[in-house]
C-alpha cells in the first residue's frame, strides 16, 4: 500500500446522484484546468435537464439518467472513476476505491446519498425501492402478486397507491391522515376521493421516461479513454443513485390481476410481527386460521389486531444517509437522523471534507423558514453550494450561505396533482402560536395558509392553484397581513393584483 500508485485531484466528489454532479458541474466550471474527479458507484450518472426557476426559491427541473461520458466530453479536466469507495482516510486525504486504487484530495465533497431505511431488515419479503435496481425488482416481483402491503406514509407510498394497478392494495400508516410527512389532515381529506379512484380514469401526463434499464450486474473491469479524459469501470455494486420525480413514468406498475385495483387505508397502526405459514410451525399465531385468511406466502400482523396475507410487503419508512461503511475510522461529527453534520459552508468535522445532499444534514442554525428534507430539490441546492464553498475556500475567498436556505419550497406531483409547499407549510416547531386560512374546492383545490404573529410563514397549494409566486413574496417579505384577514383566501379576490 505504501507504495502504491497515488493519483491526486484538487478537488474529489463521490456521489453520482443530483448531489454529486451538481457539485462536480460547478467546480467544473470555477476551475476550468484543475485536476477534478467525480468516483460514483453506479453505472449512471444524474443530470439536471430543463431546469425552470419558477420564482425566487421554487425551481422545477426533470432529471434525466446518463452515461458518465456525457460529463467527460463537457468537462476536459475531469476523469470519472466508476468504482465504490471502500475506505477514506481523512488525515492523509487519501480514498481508497473497490478495485484497490488509491486517490488524493485537496478538498473532498461526499455525497453518497441514502439508502432505505427499512422498517425490518433481511426479509426476503420486505423491499425498499430506491434507485433502478430496486426499482425494476419490485415490478417484476409486482407483476406476479394478487395482493402487496405498503408500509410508511411519505412519497413513496403516496406515489405507490396512486400508481400501481392490477391487485389488492393494503396501506397500513401509523397516523390518522395519508401522507404525514408533505400534508395535514385536511389536505389528506382533500385526497382520498384520489386513493380510491381507479387510475385509469385519472388524466395522466405521461412524460418521456427519464430512467434507462441498467446494465447487467458483475460485468468484468474496463476503462474508455476520450482525449485527456478518462472512465474508469470496475466491478458494479448495488449503489445506484436514488430515484425521482417521475420514476414511475418508463416502467409498468401492474399486478397479476390486470383491470383490478383496491386500496385498503389501515389508520393508526404499527406492524407487530412478519410470518410466513411455516413459521406458524415453531411459533403458532393465537385465534389465526390460515384457511380462513387464505394461502399467502407471507403474513403480516398488525398491532390494531389485523392480520393479512400477501405477496411481498413494501417498506416505504424512509431514508438513512449512506454513510456505512467507508467513513469509518475518521472523526465525522454525525446528526441524529445518522447524515453527516455539515456547517453553513457544507463543511463536514474532518477539514477539507465537505458533503451534500441526502447524506449530510444541514447543523447550522436554520432560517425561521427552512427545513431539510430530503428531496431532489435539496440535493442540487446543496451540491450546487458545496461546489461554491470548495472553490471559494479554495481561492481564500468570503461566502455566505445561499439565499436558497432561506425558504423552504418544493413543487412535486401526488395523485396527478400539482404540490406545492412553502415554508413551515404542516405549522413545523411553531407550536399552538399559528393560524390557519383553508380554502378548499373538492377535485380541483386545497389552499392552506399558516399564518403567525399575522404574518405568513407556509403554504401548501394543491391544483392549479396559481398561487406560489404571491405567497413566497409574502413569506419573504413578512407583511403584517392581520388587516386583510380571510379575505387573504377570498376566491372573488385577485390575491395577485391585490399585493402588486
Ligand atoms: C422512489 C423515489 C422517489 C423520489 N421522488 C422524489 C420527488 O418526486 N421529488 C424530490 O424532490 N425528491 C424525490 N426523491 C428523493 C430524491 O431522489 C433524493 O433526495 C435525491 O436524489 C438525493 O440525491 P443525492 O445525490 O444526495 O443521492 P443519490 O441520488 O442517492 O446518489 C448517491 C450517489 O452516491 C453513489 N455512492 C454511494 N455510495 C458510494 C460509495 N461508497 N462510493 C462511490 N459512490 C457511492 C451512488 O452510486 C449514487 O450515485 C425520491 C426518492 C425516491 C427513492
Ligand atoms: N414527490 C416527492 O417529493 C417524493 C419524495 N420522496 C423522497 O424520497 C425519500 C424516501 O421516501 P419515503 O420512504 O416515502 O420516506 P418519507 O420520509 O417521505 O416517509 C417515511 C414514512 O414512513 C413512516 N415510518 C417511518 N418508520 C416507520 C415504521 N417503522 N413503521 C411505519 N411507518 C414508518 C414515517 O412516519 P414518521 O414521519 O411518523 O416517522 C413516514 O410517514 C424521502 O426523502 C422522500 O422525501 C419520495 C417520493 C416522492
Amino acid at each position: 500500500m505504501e507504495n502504491q500508485k497515488v493519483e491526486t485531484f484538487k478537488c474529489v466528489v463521490v456521489g453520482g446522484g443530483i448531489a454529486g454532479v451538481t457539485c462536480i458541474e460547478q467546480l467544473a466550471s470555477q476551475f476550468p484546468s484543475a485536476d477534478l474527479a467525480l468516483i460514483t458507484a453506479g453505472p449512471h450518472i444524474k443530470a439536471v435537464i430543463n431546469y425552470k426557476q419558477v420564482s425566487r426559491t421554487l425551481e422545477e427541473f426533470d432529471v434525466e439518467e446518463r452515461p458518465c461520458t456525457v460529463l467527460e466530453e463537457k468537462y476536459p479536466n475531469l476523469t470519472f472513476i466508476k468504482s465504490a469507495v471502500k475506505t477514506l482516510d481523512a488525515k492523509s486525504h487519501r480514498l481508497e476505491t473497490a478495485d484497490g486504487k488509491l486517490y488524493g484530495y485537496e478538498k473532498l465533497c461526499i455525497c453518497s446519498g441514502a439508502r432505505p431505511k427499512l422498517f425490518i431488515e433481511d426479509n426476503p419479503y420486505v423491499l425498499g425501492i430506491r434507485d433502478t435496481d430496486s426499482a425494476q425488482n419490485f415490478q417484476k416481483r409486482l407483476s406476479k402478486a394478487k395482493r402487496i402491503i405498503v408500509i410508511g406514509n411519505g412519497g413513496i407510498a403516496l406515489e405507490l397507491v396512486n400508481e400501481v394497478e392490477g391487485c389488492d392494495l393494503i396501506w397500513a400508516i401509523k397516523d390518522k391522515a395519508i401522507g404525514n410527512t408533505f400534508f395535514d389532515a385536511g389536505a389528506a381529506q382533500f385526497l382520498i376521493p384520489s386513493v380510491e379512484a381507479h387510475k385509469a380514469q385519472k388524466p395522466v401526463p405521461r412524460k418521456r421516461p427519464h430512467y434507462t434499464v441498467e446494465e447487467a450486474a458483475g460485468g468484468t473491469s474496463h476503462t474508455f479513454t476520450a482525449g485527456k479524459n478518462h472512465c474508469q469501470t470496475s466491478t458494479p455494486t448495488d449503489h445506484g443513485s436514488a430515484l425521482g420525480p417521475d420514476w414511475h413514468e418508463g416502467i409498468v406498475l401492474q399486478g397479476a390481476e390486470r383491470g383490478h385495483r383496491k386500496v385498503l387505508v389501515e389508520y393508526e397502526c404499527e406492524v407487530e410481527r412478519i410470518f410466513t405459514p411455516s413459521d406458524l410451525v415453531s411459533s403458532p399465531e393465537k385465534n389465526l386460521n390460515l384457511e380462513t385468511v387464505g394461502s399467502w406466502p407471507v403474513y403480516i400482523k398488525l398491532n390494531n389486531g389485523k392480520t393479512y396475507g400477501c405477496d411481498f410487503i413494501v417498506s416505504a419508512t424512509g431514508v438513512e444517509p449512506n454513510t456505512h461503511p467507508f467513513l469509518h475510522g475518521n472523526n465525522f461529527a454525525l446528526a441524529d437522523d445518522g447524515g453527516l453534520q455539515v456547517d453553513d459552508q457544507m463543511r463536514t468535522s474532518e477539514s477539507d471534507v465537505y458533503a451534500a445532499g441526502d447524506v449530510c444534514t444541514a447543523c447550522w442554525k436554520h432560517s425561521p423558514l427552512w427545513q431539510q428534507m430530503r428531496l431532489w430539490t435539496q440535493a442540487r441546492q446543496m451540491g450546487w453550494y458545496a461546489g461554491r464553498c470548495m472553490a471559494a475556500h479554495v481561492l481564500s475567498e468570503p461566502i455566505e450561505l445561499d439565499f436558497c436556505f432561506e425558504l423552504f419550497s418544493h413543487i412535486t406531483k401526488f395523485f396527478n396533482y400539482k404540490v406545492v409547499l412553502l415554508g413551515k407549510f404542516n405549522a413545523q416547531g411553531l407550536g399552538p402560536n399559528h393560524e390557519l386560512l383553508v380554502r378548499c374546492t373538492k377535485g380541483q383545490e386545497y389552499v392552506k395558509v399558516v399564518l403567525s404573529g399575522g404574518r405568513m410563514v407556509g403554504a401548501v397549494l394543491i391544483g392549479e392553484t396559481d398561487l406560489e409566486e404571491t405567497f413566497e413574496n409574502l413569506i419573504l417579505n413578512q407583511m403584517d397581513l392581520t388587516p386583510y384577514g380571510e379575505d387573504l383566501l377570498n376566491p372573488n379576490i385577485d390575491i395577485e393584483d391585490y399585493f402588486d
